[in-house]
């Protein structure tokens, strides 16, 4: 059996990369809702404990505090921002509120390299976002690190294994926060990394089995990375109890319903279904303009399709999907403390009433880790290099009204884009890239004439989880020749513009 690390989620946008964090040092860990009891947390019996931050503050009476009796189990404990300052106001030190926010890069200044610290230089870059900042250390604590506004950057207690930190280490920012993690956790917990993408399939192998018994699963199967990973893995553990379903909601990329039936030719058992659900979708869409009510209508729309199909067969009990963290975390939270970006369209758009039990075997990881796992499972290339693509599809990159010429449209633009990439050998250079349609026109001159047609914009970006991202810094040459190609070969749409922004504070798609 592996060790555990609990991580105790106050609500932080970054929680889930602590997790990830420690995960890529093989260390299995979960993450929980600050609120669980000292009795779950010691019969999960973790080696150690990490306090994420929080958008909340230590200094306002109400704040979310853990058990009590966390303080006294004897494992080591690392809070984070947030998780510092409950660690300074439990042994009676006080939290402040300060007049300066200090958020963005600092540089670190280190005095005392001990365990924690072990390894680091002298000075090192960190990523700060906080306003709150302690403003007297308890006695029993000794000052480790500073920063020009951080007096208390990093603490230790000194008789106990408790630490805190001002910084995120978790944030990719911070040069070497994970040699901080891979102290805490190996140094200081003396905890054994052995949990790995191979470890994860036969962990989960053994749980959907149990789960799901000798019953029937459908799976919505989309040809993405994570469903595909997610039919492979099914396949592997229940064989053709799995049902899969490839839905055609009139969203997709060009051609993909092709695409998708001809790379799974080489999976003959997955005995996959395909449904055409084009006219559903498109008429459900006429008239919404909202992005959130786009994404409930698609996310209840998929539901009513698959709970229809499994009508049809006998003793369906189970759907499973492709969720991933990221897809979790940005819908709601574990906690309920995060603030809502948007409903991805498998969470968040879930209706109330389901009469189908959710199977979600990779929710617990991020895209880089799933497709270590397709890796090891044989998928091919082309399955694990795909750009992710959102459920709701092309819906939410058209702009207001959704209808079928606009998909239309922007699947043609879209096509070039991505062929030209592929062409370019830029394709799996960049993590994401397609085209928007805007719902705007505007004048532009075509062979001596006027014409006033659409804008398509680029995005392409540079992520490792789709939870931040930087614009792609693709060649201007490259943009150019997108760019004529669109303007020549798509009638109706004459302007095309790059998007330059990061997330954040844009998000990836744009609605
Ligand atoms: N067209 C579709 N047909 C059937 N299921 C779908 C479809 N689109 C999405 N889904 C379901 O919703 C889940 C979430 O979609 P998402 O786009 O996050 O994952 P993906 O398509 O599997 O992978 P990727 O993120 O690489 O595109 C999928 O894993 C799948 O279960
Ligand atoms: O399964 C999904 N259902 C959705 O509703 C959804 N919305 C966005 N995405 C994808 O998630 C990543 C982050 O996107 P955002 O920065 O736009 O939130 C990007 O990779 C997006 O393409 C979705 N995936
Ligand atoms: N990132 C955090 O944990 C922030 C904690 C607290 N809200 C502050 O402003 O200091
Ligand atoms: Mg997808």
């Amino acid at each position: 059996m592996h060790n555990k690390v609990l991580i105790l989620d106050f609500g932080s946008q970054y929680t889930q990369l602590i997790a990830r964090k420690v995960r890529s040092l093989n260390i299995y860990c979960e993450i929980q809702p600050y609120q669980i009891s000292l009795e779950q947390i010691q019969s999960f019996a973790p080696q150690a404990i990490i306090l994420s931050g929080s958008p909340s503050s230590s200094s306002k009476k109400n704040s979310p505090k853990p058990e009590e009796g966390i303080w006294q189990l004897g494992i080591p404990i690392l809070g984070i921002c947030y998780g510092m300052q409950l660690l300074v106001t439990h042994y009676g030190g006080t939290i402040l509120p300060s007049d300066k926010r200090e958020y963005g890069s600092a540089i670190l200044n280190i005095i005392n390299h001990n365990e924690l610290l072990a390894g680091l230089g002298d000075r090192e870059e960190v990523w700060m976002s906080h306003s709150d900042a302690v403003s007297s250390l308890p006695e029993c604590f000794s000052v480790l690190a500073k920063t020009d506004q951080s007096p208390y950057a990093v603490i230790a207690h000194k008789e106990l294994p408790f630490y805190g930190l001002q910084f995120h280490p978790e944030v990719a920012n911070t040069k070497n926060g994970i040699k901080v993690l891979e102290n805490f956790l190996i140094r200081i917990g003396k905890i054994t990394a052995n949990w790995t993408p191979n470890a994860f399939i036969n962990e989960n192998i053994e749980k959907i089995r149990k789960q799901v018994g000798n019953q029937k699963v459908l799976l919505g199967l989309s040809g993405g990375v994570d469903s595909s990973v997610t039919a492979v893995l099914l396949y592997k553990t229940i064989g053709n109890q799995l049902l899969p379903i490839f839905v055609d909601t009139g969203l997709m990329r060009y051609k993909e319903a092709e695409r998708v039936k001809q790379t799974f030719s080489a999976y003959p058992d997955l005995n996959i279904r395909y449904v055409d659900a084009s006219k559903t979708f498109i008429s459900k869409l006429k008239g919404i303009t909202d992005p959130e009510t786009k994404r409930k209508i698609i996310g209840n729309t998929f539901i009513e399709v698959f709970e229809k199909i499994a009508g049809e067969y006998e003793e369906v009990h189970f759907l499973a999907q492709g969720t991933l963290y990221p897809d979790v975390i940005e819908s709601a939270t574990f906690t309920g403390m995060t603030a809502k970006i948007k409903s991805h369209h498998n969470v968040g758009g879930l209706p109330e009433k389901m009469n189908l039990a959710l199977i979600e075997p990779l929710r617990e990881l991020f895209k880089d880790e799933v497709r270590e796992v397709g890796t090891l499972l044989g998928l091919p290339e082309s399955i694990i290099q795909r750009h992710p693509f959102p459920g709701p599809g092309l819906a939410v990159r058209i702009i207001g009204e959704v209808n079928a010429e606009k998909v239309r449209l922007l699947q043609l633009a879209d096509e070039i884009f991505i062929s030209e990439l592929q062409k370019n050998g830029l394709y799996n250079t960049t993590w994401q890239a397609f085209a928007v349609l805007l719902p705007i026109r505007t004048v532009g001159v075509m062979g001596d004439e006027r014409s006033y047609d659409q804008v398509c914009a680029l995005r392409a970006v540079d992520s490792i989880d789709g939870m931040t991202a930087n614009f792609t810094q693709l060649p201007m040459w490259f943009l150019q020749k997108v760019a004529n190609r669109i303007c020549n070969e798509v009638k109706g749409i004459s302007r095309v513009v790059y998007d330059i922004s990061s997330k954040p504070p844009a998000t990836i798609e744009w609605e």
